[in-house]
Formats: C-alpha cells, structure tokens, sequence
C-alpha cells in the first residue's frame, strides 16, 4: 500500500511573510491523515517555514539544491545547507528548469544520488513537451529521463525516491493530461523502475501527477491505479486550496 502524497510547489511565490501566513492558515484548518504533505518553498522562506511548520506533518522542500558539498558555485544551495534548516524534500528536475537553467539527465542523476546521500527524499521530474507528444514519443522521453535519473542507486533506495510524472505541456495551462492518459504514462514509468530494479521497488515506489492539477479534479487521478499524488503548482499557493487538494486526494 503506497501512501499519497500531495506536494505543492510554490515555484517563485510567496515572501517569507506570506509563508508563514500559509503555514498558520494550513495548521488552523483541517487536514486528513493518511497522506503525506509536503509544500516547496523558495530558498529565502525555508528557513521561517520550517519553522513555522515544526510539530505539524507537513513537510518542507525546497526545488532545486546543487550536487555538491560545497565549493566555489555562486548562487548555489548545497544538500547539508537545506538539511541544516530541517527541509525534507527537495525537487530535482523540474522542466522549468531542464528549459530555462540548462538542467540535464546528468545533472539530475548527480542531484538524485546526492538528495539520498544527506537523507533528502528527492522528487525527480520527467516529462514531455507537446512536441514529444504529438510525436509519439512520449514514454521513449520518459523512459530515458527516468534511467538516467535513477542510473547508479542501490535496489532498495528507489523505494526512497518520489518520480513526478509532469507533461510539460501541462504545466501552468489549465490543460491536465486525462487521467487515464497520464495513468497509461505513469505505468510506463514503474515498468521501467520494475526492469532495472525489480518488482519490490516497483511495487513500493510513488509516482505522482503534475500539470494542473485541481481540488476538482484531484479525485479522477487518484482514482487511478498507479497515480500515487500529485505535484501540484499555481492550486497550491492557497491553503484553502492546499487543503482540499489533501482532503480530496483520499479515496473514500
Ligand atoms: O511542479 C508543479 C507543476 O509544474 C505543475 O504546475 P501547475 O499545477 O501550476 O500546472
């Protein structure tokens, strides 16, 4: 039995005022257990998040880190700076950033591996342009991102790792992929988990949707067999919202 879990992604939005307003507005209101919750915030918020967020169960992550230690890389967070202001998880992959900050399956593999070595659970992104799709080329796209950013882990350790399963040409659209469609791709994904690392992780391992996603329509993705949550963006910025993306991502 995977446990959903429901991530929001904040991209670049919120001053550390309005972070903690969120946080105070998620912890009054009410939330199901059962699901794991997880809000990534920008660098400058995490730590007053983290803070504001301590004894409840929703986590922090942070969207990008580098894969270093530490050394001469302007601009740069390492993975012990992000363990060190208590962030859990950490989004590796993200098409923004493949698109606008030269992000590569070698990057993201180096990231992966060093998210597992300091205890982050990564969130690995994979996904296809419109272009990809209307190709045909969709799981070959996923299928090689998704080798390439669990080249090199331990069997056992995939059962660690979060796989976000974005379209790009979803994301921030208002057009979500139909669930069953997204489920199909999603299942593509854990078959190629399954070959290089077995059933058990397979079997274990959470993939989640992103693109769109809605407290209205939150409930038709986890109705699917392999859709194990979502990494939702623009809907998760309100706690209301938040909220209900939690609530409804439960099956009844
Ligand atoms: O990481 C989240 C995704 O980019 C989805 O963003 P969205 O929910 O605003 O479409």
């Amino acid at each position: 039995m995977r446990t959903p879990i429901i991530a929001g992604n904040w991209k670049m939005f919120k001053t550390i005022a309005e972070a903690k307003q969120f946080a105070q507005e998620v912890k009054a209101g009410s939330a199901k257990a059962g699901v794991q919750k997880v809000v990534c915030a920008p660098f400058t918020a995490l730590p007053a998040l983290t803070e504001a967020l301590q004894g409840s169960d929703l986590a922090v992550g942070a969207q990008n880190m580098h894969f270093e230690e530490q050394g001469a890389f302007t601009g740069e967070i390492s993975p012990s700076m992000l363990k060190e202001i208590g962030v859990q998880y950490v989004i590796i992959g993200h098409s923004e950033r493949r698109q606008y900050f030269n992000e590569t399956d070698e990057t993201v593999n180096k990231k992966v591996l060093a998210a597992l070595k300091h205890g982050l659970v990564p969130i690995i992104c994979v996904g296809e342009s419109l272009e990809q799709r209307e190709a045909g080329e969709t799981s070959r796209v996923v299928r090689t991102q998704t080798e390439a950013a669990l080249a090199g882990l331990e069997a056992g350790q995939v059962a660690d790792v979060i796989i976000a399963y974005e379209p790009i040409w979803a994301i921030g659209t208002g057009k979500s992929s139909s669930a069953q469609e997204a489920n199909e791709t999603i299942s593509v994904i854990r078959q190629v988990v399954a070959e290089a690392y077995g059933q058990e992780d397979a079997a274990n391992v959470r993939i989640q949707y992103g693109g769109s996603v809605k407290p209205e329509n939150i409930g038709s993705y986890m109705s699917q067999s392999d859709i194990d949550g979502a990494l939702v963006g623009g809907a998760s910025l309100d706690a209301a919202s938040y909220l209900q993306l939690v609530n409804g991502s439960l099956q009844e």
